[in-house]
């Protein structure tokens, strides 16, 4: 046991070290950001709606354009093949309104999947959609998940680290779960503020291979917020009014960056640490709670 912690440990440290590298390199070079060819699980809006509201941002009474929606979400998907990016899609379901957020549906590190269980009923039916393609995709590591977690909603992957959310969707049981599964160290972050109630409406992985993020300190419990400040001493740190934009809700490839075009106070601060920022508008997703995050699950 103890032998296995130091390997661990050791193993932990060396990443650390080695993404640490990666920045001070970059920092040398001053050369330009480099994108990495990434490949999206992404569900068209089909059948999206906003019906019944589990998230503090979801008002039934408030009317949903389904053909804008649906513009939007394709100039998404889009705005990622002209980066260069692969973009799978996974067939949309009737009854299955939230199914847009793909993000939820999965977490997928070398290629080993975790499934997700939602928390809530109206969800639920979409893990076996997630499963199901993955298995007829040609993964052969596909976990159904003994505990609530709600995919890359509430996990985010780092170089070095597994960010793992909790306190409004995922079980803290589902860290342990996730650590054991992909082999790498899990980090418990607890959300606090209902608005944010995934960690993807809070943090945002900037750079893969150097340990690098932006977020939103007012999300996270004291405790957490200390974690944060330790792992991340660099990171972008935002507003409370680009939080509220949703402007967390971010994908990036190491250099392009498309967030909600509304997080206006994030594009300078993403410009001077050398990235390229792309803001999107992604209105009529934002009445169901996501963005541009939520939109999209990176196949690792
Ligand atoms: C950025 N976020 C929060 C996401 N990753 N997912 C959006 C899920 C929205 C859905 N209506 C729900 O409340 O589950």
């Amino acid at each position: 046991m103890r032998e296995a912690l130091t390997a661990w440990t050791i193993w932990a440290r060396t990443i650390h070290v080695r993404a640490q590298h990666h920045r001070e390199e970059r920092d040398l070079r001053t050369s330009p950001r480099a994108s990495t060819p990434r490949r999206y699980l992404m569900c068209p809006p089909t059948y999206y709606r906003v019906t019944y509201s589990i998230n503090p941002w979801m008002d039934p009474g408030k009317p949903v354009d389904l053909q804008l929606a649906l513009a939007q979400w394709e100039e998404l998907r889009d705005r990622y093949r002209a980066l260069g990016h692969t973009v799978d899609e996974l067939a949309p379901r009737p009854g299955l309104p939230d199914m847009v957020f793909a993000a939820n549906g999965a977490t997928v590190v070398d290629g080993r999947v975790l499934g997700a269980r939602f928390a809530h009923p109206e969800r639920w039916a979409e893990a076996a959609a997630h499963r199901e393609w993955f298995r007829a995709h040609g993964y052969e590591a596909v976990r159904e998940p003994e505990h609530i977690n709600e995919g890359e909603g509430d996990f985010a992957v780092t170089a070095t680290w597994l960010l793992a959310g909790r306190g409004f969707r995922s079980s803290p049981l589902s860290h342990p779960e996730a650590q054991e599964f992909f082999g790498r160290p899990v980090i418990g972050l607890d959300l606090v503020d209902p608005r944010y109630y995934h960690l993807d409406t809070a943090l945002c992985v900037l750079d893969d291979a150097a340990d690098e993020v932006m977020y939103y300190p007012g999300a996270f419990s004291a405790g957490s917020r200390a974690v944060l400040e330790r792992l991340f001493p660099d990171a972008l740190i935002a507003t409370e009014e680009d939080a509220a934009a949703l402007g967390l809700n971010a994908v990036s490839d190491g250099k392009h960056v498309l967030l909600p075009q509304a997080a206006v106070g994030l594009f300078e601060p993403l410009r001077a640490r050398g990235y390229e920022p792309i803001g999107m508008d992604l209105g009529e997703l934002l009445k169901g709670g996501g963005s541009v995050k939520c939109c999209t699950q990176e196949l690792r």
